[in-house]
């Protein structure tokens, strides 16, 4: 990253996170830049929600280090005070509204805004009343997604905010999102499995896989290293020997292949020459097939026990076990 403008967020170097014979993290280092929206990006078990609970200091790592605005984070006020947390599984007191929610939140965030709460309450028709353990999961949801925004919190992050949404609800989040974000730039990392919905929302790109980064960069670059090349196979053959074959279909003697390398302006004339279709491809099947090629591959960076890692869990144990 060139020096700057551009600021860093967050910095981890070589962070792992053991739980027993567990490595949720194993030795993750990345920078999240200022201002940016950020994916948290993997399969179920990648390790994001602990990741997530190290940057906002409800979780530490074994080994490693990870930097918020510079400092710890772990029990450092000046950083939480900066930092939002909306985690799926947030509990409230008992006996708690959603107007005592938001009572709450006016407290903790300095930069809380209080006509972006009131538009988001309108807008996703809380009862300010009700009791929260008595909302559905959808409006538990809405509640997070309203306090996430409106604390407009230098550093706001968002694991799963959408479980139970419908669909005209995360469309009024992404939409409030990015009015609020584009009039007061702030860090967003948000944690999905919806990635064709918040592609275009995403300006980088974390994904993680079995606790390790598998791709750290930006949305677009990423878009312009991931085609799929579809004619005669043999042609397919040819163009796929100088780049990396994530998947492949075969349709008789058609292929169509998913390929990752550089295409620019030479490569695309090579394939028209050889009768090749290249297509882009959604972010959500590059994550696909990145993932999928990685646990098929089983080499490194995460070891041959990742050809059975369709459980996170498994997969982890398991490598651990064959070291
Ligand atoms: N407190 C814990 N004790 C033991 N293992 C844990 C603990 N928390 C997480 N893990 C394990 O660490 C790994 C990473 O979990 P994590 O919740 O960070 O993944 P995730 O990417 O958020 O998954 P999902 O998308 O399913 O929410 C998993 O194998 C999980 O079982």
């Amino acid at each position: 990253m060139g020096a700057g403008a551009m600021s860093t967020v967050v910095h981890a170097h070589d962070v792992t996170r053991r739980y027993g014979d567990v490595t949720a993290l194993d030795q993750v280092s990345f920078s999240l830049t200022e201002n940016r929206i950020h994916g948290l990006l993997g399969r179920n078990g990648a390790g994001k929600t602990t990741l997530m609970g190290i940057m906002t200091g409800q979780n530490f790592a074994t080994t490693g280090e990870l930097r918020v605005f510079d400092e710890q984070p772990y029990e450092n006020e000046r950083v939480l005070s900066r930092v939002c947390f909306i985690k799926e599984s947030q509990t409230y007191p008992q006996h708690f509204k959603v107007r005592h929610a938001l009572d709450a939140a006016r407290l903790l965030f300095p930069h809380w805004d209080e006509d972006v709460a009131q538009a988001l309450l309108a807008d996703f028709r809380l009862p300010l009343k009700r009791q929260i353990r008595k909302l559905s999961r959808g409006m538990h949801s809405m509640l997070g997604i309203t306090i996430g925004l409106a604390s407009r919190a230098p550093l706001t992050l968002f694991d799963e905010p959408y479980l139970g949404l419908d669909a005209v609800a995360r469309h009024l989040f992404y939409d409030h999102l990015l009015t609020d974000y584009a009039a007061h730039p702030r860090t967003v990392v948000l944690s999905t499995h919806l990635i064709d919905e918040v592609g275009d929302l995403l300006e980088n790109v974390l994904l993680l896989d079995n606790g390790r980064v598998l791709l750290d960069t930006t949305a677009d670059d990423l878009r312009g290293q991931v085609i799929t090349a579809s004619g005669p196979a043999s042609a397919v053959d040819e163009f796929a020997a100088t780049s990396d074959e994530l998947h492949r279909e075969a349709l008789g003697r058609y292929a169509r292949a998913t390929l990752r390398g550089t295409f620019g302006p030479a490569e695309r004339d090579r394939a028209r020459e050889l009768g090749l279709d290249l297509e882009p491809v959604s972010l959500q099947d590059i994550v696909i097939r990145l993932t999928t090629a990685q646990a098929r591959r089983g080499d490194a960076p995460t070891g041959p026990a990742d050809l059975g890692a369709a459980s996170g869990d498994a997969g982890i144990t398991n490598r651990e076990a064959a070291r």
